[in-house]
């Protein structure tokens, strides 16, 4: 099987090109880069105007499956994969039940292998049931494949455990994806601590929730030697402490999700729960603070949390319906849109935070457009418009702030492994 995607702009964040060039794919691997190929290929796409670039890389979803199929399944869930132009995701193991052992991560995996669309690699819970009070079967986890451990969803509030854990990641050489919330400084906080929040009569979430926990981690990194990743990163401080720990040569990367970096707690409509996410939207500071980090490169992934929930349970008011937001669909648009086009971010920062960072991260060979790779490819316009319309979403989750919101940078079509596992269809 021969395609051939032709006048593009290739993107490899690999080595840091970007030509104008067809890539001729053979058997699923990218044959040549190179302009003006004739070759007759079984399938031509016309990329014209659009970015060829690594399929992106979301290392931080939730699939909701097993247990709450309700919200979503692995189906739904990598069909809003590819829809946004991720031909890999880490699914994190907030899961009932958790994902604590082998065969719940086979389970997974084994569902999307038989689906064949984005790549889904099931991350493992740091303790037994996500309780905080054992460890989980890590060892078994690996051999099942796990690309890395997660107690997402919270914290392990119990540092000597967490440092176990950490100890036992360094000698299976995999990542710890760190939520950092100090569940205890919480104190029934439902939204950002602000005047603003202060105003509508809720209970505020401060920055220290986060703060100190991603401190005590990347000291427990430091002491350990464990590789630190620390998710959904939505506090100035956090942005601070990743830079000063990398200065330090602590082995800390991080990442920032689009809501984080695009809304604050202004921008909140009245007891609409499609604002209510987990950690809060911030204020103007933080945000500034985290695209400053992201341009500057202390800052490396851009990764959705993907939380899909239904419009029942969150339709019952910010107070008690569940935090989190879906991602998959709009974070490419999002990304081109507040951070690319507006200077923000180069296009090849772009690749490197959703594609190349990830993959090295997760010690995956993708995140290239290179000859003799797989090809997982996305072919990106980056001029055409749309409006964010909640109906166009694959996933069964419909919960977004930002619905109606007109965006630049559309995704025509996703490559996993040489096959078009979605193209947009032209209306
Ligand atoms: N981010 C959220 O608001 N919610 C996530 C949990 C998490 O990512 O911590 C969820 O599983 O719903
Ligand atoms: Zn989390
Ligand atoms: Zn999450």
């Amino acid at each position: 099987m021969l395609l051939l995607i032709k006048n593009g702009t290739v993107i490899n964040p690999g080595d840091r090109t970007e030509v104008k060039a067809d890539v001729l794919v053979e058997d699923g691997v990218i044959k040549k880069i190179a302009p003006k190929q004739t070759i007759k290929a079984d399938r031509m796409i016309d990329a014209k105007n659009c970015y060829v670039m690594p399929g992106f890389i979301d290392m931080h979803v939730h699939l909701r499956d097993p247990g709450m199929e309700h919200k979503e399944t692995v189906d739904t869930g990598v069909r809003a994969a590819v829809h946004g132009g991720f031909t890999t995701v880490v699914a994190m193991p907030n899961t009932k039940p958790v994902v604590d052992n082998a065969d719940v991560v086979n389970y997974v995996h084994n569902k999307a292998k038989n689906i064949g669309l984005a790549q889904v690699l099931q991350a493992g819970a740091v303790t037994k049931g996500q309780r905080g009070e054992e460890l989980s079967d890590i060892e078994g986890m690996v051999e099942a494949g796990i690309p890395a451990i997660s107690e997402d969803g919270k914290s392990v509030m119990d540092a000597q455990l967490y440092r176990e854990a950490m100890t036992i990641a360094v000698k299976y050489d995999i990542p710890v994806l760190a939520h950092c919330e100090d569940i205890n400084l919480v104190n029934g906080g439902v939204v950002n601590a602000d005047d603003v929040t202060e105003k509508m009569r809720l209970k505020g979430i401060s920055n220290a929730v986060e703060d100190t926990i991603a401190a005590r981690d990347i000291l427990l990194s430091k002491e350990t030697g464990a590789a630190l990743h620390l998710c959904h990163c939505s506090t100035k401080d956090s942005v601070k402490m990743v830079e000063m720990a990398k200065k330090a040569g602590i082995r800390v990367t991080a990442e920032v999700c689009p809501h984080h970096f695009i809304l604050t707690s202004s921008d909140m409509k009245e007891n609409d729960a499609n604002y209510k996410m987990n950690p809060p939207l911030r204020t103007r500071e933080d945000v500034e603070a985290l695209r400053k980090g992201l341009k500057a490169d202390i800052m490396d992934v851009i990764a959705t949390d993907h939380a899909p929930h239904t419009a029942i349970e969150k339709g019952v008011g910010i107070k008690k319906a569940p935090f989190g937001i879906v991602g998959l669909e709009t974070a490419a648009a999002l990304t081109m849109t507040e951070l690319v086009d507006k200077g923000w971010l180069t296009i090849m920062q772009m690749a490197e935070k959703m594609s190349y960072n990830p993959a090295q991260i997760l010690g995956l060979d993708k995140g290239m457009v290179e000859e003799g790779k797989a090809a997982d490819l996305v072919i990106f316009d980056p001029s055409r418009e749309s409006m964010i319309d909640p109906a166009d979403f694959r996933s069964k989750g419909k919960n977004t702030p930002f619905t109606g919101m007109k965006v630049k940078g559309m995704v025509m079509a996703t490559i996993v492994a040489g096959k078009i596992v979605y193209e947009k269809t032209e209306k």
